[in-house]
Formats: structure tokens, sequence, C-alpha cells
């Protein structure tokens, strides 16, 4: 799979796609495929000697649906590989005259669940790569409207003409401020003098620019309304005309000044859906094809600042080191996250998706993520990778239809997709052309265009990232991702309990929506290109919320068969017990070795798996809920953001620590957890009626009698517990720390009824 560039001087690839050893992982899936077949089978055989039907067929299909669901990661995860890629020869190979130019864009969407500060150092961050700066224009997003990030933006593009030359001068590695004077914290004795000189000037002038963003934070509003801020005033972010303003221009085009900087808030208004982050992305691509209309489009979410300076490097490597028979649509880096919580307590800090996304890259390549992602204009804009066969262009008439009115964005598209851009170098200035861009940025632009459905970010997903991608390879693209070290983004990760539920929600609901689109994985390998193996792994990935259903189900389970004294599970004293416990056993042993192989903790794999079941059964049901009320038209799914927060110096966001790191869950009154509290209250009733029934029994007499109670689903119920054990130290603390009375009511009420049903039930028989 290694694609290597012939040249006479350097032979050496400018990346490496690596196909790893993978077969001790798939032993140890295929064992754990042979114990649940064999599982379903003993179900089947012995049916009928079960006295209590219900249980029994409950278990068997949650247990087939497990079944399903391992055959698809097995798929998934069956090669492994990885890219690696070599900067260092790039520079010998490629003359930066021949770097594509690269439009940056940074989406933010809120100034207080996204405070400023954040979003300026990622902006920083991608103002400083190493990269032509002549070839870069970066666009902020603002679907807050908020002066203050306007305001914020002025400020740091100042700032940047000092940071900038500062981070390329010294050669800084991490070029996000409140990083790099975080991290090293003071200059070496043995650093030159007018090293550690200028390092004073440019702290001290950080310091200030995170003082006047932090003032200005305070006030009503901002600044003074005069000249560039007039437009802000009286405004309400979700209606208001569109926001254009161009901070920073590369007027002589000279690769030492700054990027252009250019700030957008689209227009929005109450009678147009605004789409959400999708619509924000296809703002950004229309207003940059007007301006720059540079053929790569790099986008980040406001918190993923570049961790890495050569992040572009290692990008090119991999657009002039794939073969263009290669056919790659995009170029991803990981997702990672700084300052991420020790041991990863609410599991969502993505790391056991490592071996998953090193699976998927060695079918059709990566899913799409969202973020740190270079795409192909060309691509976004709807072509395939055998239109390039095709000679004739679309005519005037077709890109009107898909582009839209915009003469000026047609032009733009036509040399896009002709691939006659790059030559073009007769630019315009972008501030010369703020009145075309205003106009493709309108609220109303996209109507009866194929904006969101055929080209550009696509709509009608919450995970508008996962239906693009999808989309892109259903037209036989592939996709490539590596991840240099240091990491190229990083990002925050939720650092709340309630913000990470709303974070897995949104999650789940949006990977579900997609099943009910025209961007059905299943449809896409029948009428369009994807493959079959890469159609598994977005079912994979898209039925997590049906998944909740089964889990809730079976968690149900051992509280149910306790109460009613019946039976999901063999008898320990049974063979087929064996069966169960080796599932159990093996399967915990493999993800454990999964965890020891990325190098994480214990404690980690340990969250991850009790995590994996908690979040399941509370944000992914809602997740499945919400598509489903959505199915019948109750509600529309919305995007809601999460939070992102900025952690000062002096650490002075570490209430939520007690020992130092073990952080402590907060609850709000969200209804996502009343499941998991249900769940938990249920096997609490369950243990202390099935304990009490135990010490009825006279076991010195007869053990074998004991063993009849059913001391497996004891074991399960107990295992639960263990799994929901931060909600059972909620049910006694206070304040933010306690699970507030209201939800543990409801959640009462429906232990109770599910108590009753037990007992109703058992009376049946
Ligand atoms: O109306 C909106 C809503 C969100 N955003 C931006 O979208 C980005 C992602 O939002 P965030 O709340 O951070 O969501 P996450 O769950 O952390 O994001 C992941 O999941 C999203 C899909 O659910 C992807 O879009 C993201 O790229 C991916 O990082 C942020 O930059 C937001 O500013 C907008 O621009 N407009
Ligand atoms: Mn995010």
């Amino acid at each position: 799979m290694a694609t290597k560039i012939q040249d006479s001087t350097y032979n050496l690839p400018l990346q490496e796609t690596i196909l790893h050893n993978n077969n001790k992982a798939r032993a140890l899936e295929l064992v754990v495929l042979s114990l649940l077949v064999s599982l379903l089978v003993y179900r089947v055989a012995y049916f009928k000697d079960q006295d209590q039907f219900l249980p029994w067929f409950l278990a068997f299909l949650c247990e087939s649906w497990f079944t399903f669901n391992w055959i698809l990661s097995i798929f998934v995860k069956w090669n492994q590989c990885t890219t690696t890629t070599y900067p260092e020869r790039l520079l010998k190979r490629v003359s930066e005259s021949e770097f594509p130019a690269v439009d940056v864009f940074v989406t933010t969407a809120d100034p207080i669940l996204e405070p400023c500060i954040i979003t300026m150092n990622t902006v920083l961050s991608l103002l400083a790569v190493d990269y032509p700066t002549d070839k870069l224009a970066l666009y902020l997003s603002d679907d807050g409207c908020s002066p203050l990030t306007f305001y914020s933006l002025v400020e740091t593009t100042k700032f940047a003409r000092l940071w900038v030359p500062f981070c390329k001068k010294y050669n800084v590695q991490v070029r996000a401020p409140f990083r790099y004077f975080n991290s090293t914290s003071t200059p070496l004795d043995n650093d030159s003098f007018e090293f550690q000189q200028e390092w004073k000037k440019i702290k001290k002038e950080y310091g200030d620019l995170y003082k006047k963003i932090e003032v200005a934070g305070q006030r009503p509003f901002p600044c003074d309304r005069e000249s560039d801020f007039g437009v802000f005033s009286g405004v309400h972010r979700s209606n208001h005309p569109t926001i254009i303003k161009v901070i920073s221009e590369n007027k002589e085009g000279t690769p030492n000044d700054l990027p252009h900087v250019i700030y957008i808030s689209r227009e929005k208004s109450p009678k147009h859906h605004h789409h959400y982050k999708a619509g924000a992305m296809n703002v950004l691509a229309r207003v940059s094809g007007v301006m720059t209309n540079a053929p790569l489009m790099l986008n980040v979410d406001c918190d993923m600042y570049a961790n890495n300076p050569q992040v572009f490097l290692h990008a090119m490597c991999m657009v002039f080191g794939f073969k263009n028979e290669d056919n790659i649509a995009f170029f991803q880096f990981p997702q990672a996250f700084y300052d991420g919580l020790k041991d990863d307590p609410f599991g969502n800090q993505l790391a056991h998706l490592y071996y998953v996304i090193n699976g998927i890259a060695s079918i059709q390549g990566t899913v799409y993520a969202g973020s740190n992602c270079f795409h192909r204009r060309k691509v976004i804009y709807g072509s395939s990778p055998n239109d390039r066969l095709k000679s004739d262009i679309m005519s005037n008439e077709d890109l009107h239809k898909v582009f839209g009115k915009s003469v000026e964005l047609r032009e733009s598209a036509a040399r896009i997709l002709s691939e006659s851009n790059s030559k073009n170098e007769n630019r315009n200035r972008p501030s010369n052309l703020i009145d075309a861009a205003v106009r493709v940025a309108s609220s109303s632009y996209e109507y009866g265009t194929s904006w969101g459905t055929q080209v550009g970010w696509l709509y009608g997903s919450a995970t508008e990232d996962l239906l693009t991608g999808i989309d892109i390879h259903g037209r036989g693209w592939r996709s490539a991702i590596t991840s240099p070290d240091p990491l190229a983004f990083l990002g925050c990760a939720p650092s709340t309990y309630p913000s990470s539920l709303t974070q897995q929600k949104r999650w789940t609901m949006g990977l579900f929506e997609i099943l009910f689109t025209d961007k059905n994985p299943l449809l896409l390998t029948i009428k369009g290109n994807l493959w079959f193996r890469q159609a598994l792994a977005y079912f994979s990935f898209c039925l997590w919320a049906v998944y909740s259903v089964f889990e809730l189900c079976y968690a149900s389970l051992p509280a149910y068969c306790i109460i009613t004294g019946s039976h999901f599970l063999p008898k320990i004293n049974e063979r087929a017990f064996l069966i169960f416990m080796g599932v159990f056993v093996i399967y915990s042993f493999y993800n454990f070795w999964e965890c020891i192989r990325l190098g994480v903790s214990l404690r980690m794999w340990w969250n991850l798996q009790r995590m994996g079941r908690v979040n399941s059964m509370t944000a992914g049901l809602f997740g499945f809920l919400s598509v489903m009320s959505k199915l019948i038209c109750l509600s529309n799914t919305v995007f809601e953001v999460t939070q992102k927060e900025h952690k000062s110096n002096d650490g002075d966001n570490d209430d939520d620590n007690d020992n130092g790191n073990v952080v402590r869950f907060t609850y709000d009154k969200s209804p996502m957890i009343v499941p998991g509290v249900v769940i938990l209250l249920i096997n609490m009733a369950a243990l202390v009626n099935g304990m009490s029934r135990l010490l009825k029994t006279g076991y010195s007499e007869n053990w074998l009698g004991v063993l009849e109670l059913g001391l497996g689903e004891m074991f399960c119920s107990v295992g639960w517990l263990l799994c929901f054990s931060e909600f059972l130290k909620g049910l006694f603390r206070n304040g933010k720390y306690g699970i507030p009375s209201s939800t543990i009511w409801k959640s009462g009420a429906l232990a109770w009824l599910f108590v009753q049903f037990c007992r109703r039930s058992s009376q049946l028989y």
C-alpha cells in the first residue's frame, strides 16, 4: 500500500503506509466470536427447558445484537494500518512555490461557552504555522455574532504581528501562547540574552492581550460603538445581517507578512434554518471561494489549536506523497485533547477508538471527524474521482443550479472543478471582494441550490462531519490520516459530566440520524461507490444509539430475574456457565490488552469499560429517543455546543478535584441520567431481595440449593452497581456533586414501577 515517489536524488517516500501484524488481536476476536455464537446456540437449544420464557428470550435478543456488533467490529479492525509522513524530505523534493494555497476555517458559536481567549489561541497557532503565509487565509466564522469575538480577533491580529515572527525566529514548538507560556514557563539560562529579552516582551504583550479581552468581556459592549464596531450595536445573534471584515491583508503577497485574516458572521434570520455548524461551514466555503478560492481547505473547531508547527507540511506529505490514482479526498489528523482529566473519568477522550480508526484507515480511509481536516475544495464542490476523465465542465446553467446566483462564486467554482485554479495568479485582494462575499453569506442564498444536499457540508445530521464524510466515500473517494509527533492539533474534551453527556448525546443522535437519510451506508454501497467493509464501519458507528436500547434491556435482566426468581443465565454448576464466564473474561482481557498497548493506566481501562456502559444507557438512550421523536415529527434535533473551559495558570478550576487528581462527577437536572439511576436502584432492590432470600435458605444443609438461587444474576447485579458507582455516590452527595432530588424522585418512581412489574409477572407463572 505504501506509495513511493521515485526520484533520482531522493529515493525516499514522503509518506509510508504500513500494515501492521494484527494476528493476536484477530485470534482473540475470533475466540470471543465463537463463544458468542455458542452462547446463542445454547440459548436456542435450551429454550424449551425454561419455565420463564421472557428473560430467556430478551437475553437471546440482546446477545444476538451484541454478536452482530462484534462481527461489525471484527470487520472494521481486521487490518490495522498507520501512515507516517516525512516533512524534512518534502522541502527537498517540492519547492515552496509549488505548495497549494490553503484556506483555513475556524468556527465559533458562542463567546461564553467557547471563551474568546481559547479561540484566539487557536487563531494564533494557525497564523504561525510553518507554511508560506502568502498561501494562507484564515477565516473565522462567528455564529454568535459577538462584538467581543470581533474585537478579540482585531487585537489578536495586532499581537500576531509580534508573535508569528517570534515563533519563526526561535522555532518555537508550541505556537498557542497560552500553552507556550504555560509549559516552558521561563527561558533557560543558556538561552541567548536576546531571546530572553524578546521572550519577556512577548509574554508581557500576550498578558496585555489577555487582559484586554477579559476586560472587554466584562463590559456590556466590549468597545466603543464607533467605526468598525458600530455594525454590532443592536444586533441579535439569531437575527442580523451579514458582517464580513477583512482584518488583515497580505497585500504584497509576501511570504513574511501575516496571512489574510477575515471575520465572518453570516446573516441569520428566523425565516431560514441556519443548519448550525454545517451551515457555517458552507458559508465559509462560499466566502472563501469568492475571496481566495484555495484548492485546499483546513477546518478546525475553535478550541483545536495547532500543536505541531509543521502540521501543514505533514499534510503536504500526504498531498504530494499519495498517487493520483489513490483518489484521496481529505487528509485528517486525529482529535486529541490537552489537559484532559486524568484517566478519562467520563470516557470521552476517545483513546479507545485508536484501533477502530487504524482499522478504517486500512479500508477506504478514515472518517471525517469534523475538525483537523484538509479537504480538497473540488471534492466539497461535489466532484467524483472519475470526473476528471470527463473533459466537459459544467455548463453555466448547471453551475447556477448547483452553486447559486453569485457570478463570482460560479466562476471560482468552475476554476476549481476544471483544476485551472493553481496557475491563475491574478488574485484580487479580499477587501475588494467584500460585496460579493456578503451576497453569498446571506441566509437565503442556498434556497434552490444544491448547498447542503449535493455540495458543501451536508444537512440532516447533528454529526455533519460523518454525514459529509460518508457522502465523499460514497462517491468513491478515499481518505488518509496521519498522526505526527508532537500531535497535530489539541483541543478541549468536555471537562464536566453534564457537558460530556450533552456531547455524547449529540453524537449518538447525529450518527443514528444518518441511517434515515439518503446517505445510509447500505444505499451508498448498493447505489454508490462506498466499499462494503467501509459501509460496515459506518454502520458500527451509526447503530450506537440502537445498542443503548439492548444494553438497557440487558442491564435490567439480572434485577428482573432476581426479583421474580427466574433465570437468564445458566446456573453456576452447569457447564454452559463457562461460556458466559469465557465471554466475559476474554472480552475484558481483550479490552485490557488494547489499553496496555496504548499505554494507558489500569484505572483508565476501568473507566472506559464502565463509562462505555453508562454513557450508552444515559446519553445514548436519549440520542435514540431524540431521533425517534424527530421521525414522528414531535421535535427537531439540535446542535448543542459543548462548553470549553479555559484553565488559567493558577489552577483555579481545580475545585472538582479532590485528592489532587480524582475527579468528582457533577450533575444537573438533565433527564439523561434518569435511566442510569433507575438501573442503579433496581439492582440495589434486587440485591437486597436476593440477599434476604439467601439468608433464609439453610445453606449448610443444601449448598446446591444456593447455587440454584442464581448467583450468576447476583454477580451481574453487583457488576452493574460497580459501573454506576458514581451515581451511587451522587445519591448521597449535596450541591452540584449530588444528583438533584427531582431526578431521584423520578427515577425512584420508575424503579418502583419496574419492581411492581416484576412482582406481577412472577405471579403469572
Ligand atoms: O451552530 C453552531 C454550532 C457549533 N459550531 C461550531 O462547531 C464546532 C464544534 O462544536 P463543539 O460544541 O465543540 O462540538 P464537539 O462535540 O466537541 O465537536 C465534535 O463533533 C461535532 C459534530 O457533532 C463536529 O462538528 C466537531 O468538528 C467535532 O470536533 C465548534 O467550533 C463550534 O463553534 C458552529 O460554528 N455553529
Ligand atoms: Mn469540541
